[in-house]
């Protein structure tokens, strides 16, 4: 990929995960969105709730997932270097696939684009399946088009049981 610096960059506007089920999770994942916002070449467009989710996976606590998008100035590469820094940050230790973690930042959607390398692949592949991704990803874009189905997110809602996905109160 060459190398292109935050200015040259076009503006476009991304979606990011976050989960949590390790620690103060609220407070985890709320630093790591003052984190992700104070990054040049990032502005926080829009911040879902948060909700409280049974782990998908080996046995592990509850997760608090959310989403937010952003506006960002770089590539799509260059974004997941800053979640995987930002990650690493929060004292993230890569374990069992699917294990317990302190935060996890996952790029869902980076405009229309179709990404496939190795070490990235937008939107992400499993997003699609995952209601504790989907709930927040509705609220705060339910109009945006996955690229892959064509579908919109709150049509992709629909196909997905949502019954192990609560709204935190108190958000
Ligand atoms: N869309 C993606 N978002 C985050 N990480 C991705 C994506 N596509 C590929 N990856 C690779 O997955 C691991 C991080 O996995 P997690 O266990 O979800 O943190 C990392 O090596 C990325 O290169
Ligand atoms: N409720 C809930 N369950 C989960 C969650 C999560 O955020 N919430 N994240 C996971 C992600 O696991 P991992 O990042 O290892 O895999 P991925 O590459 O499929 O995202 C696995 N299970």
């Amino acid at each position: 990929m060459p190398t292109v610096s935050y200015a040259e960059a076009e503006p476009r506007r991304s979606a990011v995960a976050l989960g949590s089920n390790i620690g103060d999770s609220q407070i985890i994942l709320e630093a790591a969105i003052e984190t992700l916002a104070q990054t040049p070449g990032i502005v926080l467009e829009a911040k879902s709730n948060w909700y409280q989710t049974k782990a998908v996976g080996p046995p592990q606590p509850d997760y608090l997932n959310g989403c937010v998008t952003l506006q960002v100035e770089m590539l799509p590469q260059q974004l997941l270097e800053i979640l995987l820094r930002i990650e690493q940050q929060f004292g993230r230790v890569r374990q069992e696939r699917w294990g317990p973690r302190i935060l996890d930042l996952d790029l869902l959607l980076f405009d229309d684009f179709i990404v496939d390398t190795p070490n990235l692949q937008i939107p992400h592949p499993r997003m699609r399946d995952r209601a504790f991704v989907l709930v927040p990803l509705a609220e705060v874009a339910p109009d945006w088009i996955e690229p892959v189905s064509g579908c919109v997110i709150k049509e992709l809602l629909k196909e997905v049981d949502c019954s192990d996905v609560h709204l935190l109160m108190g958000n």
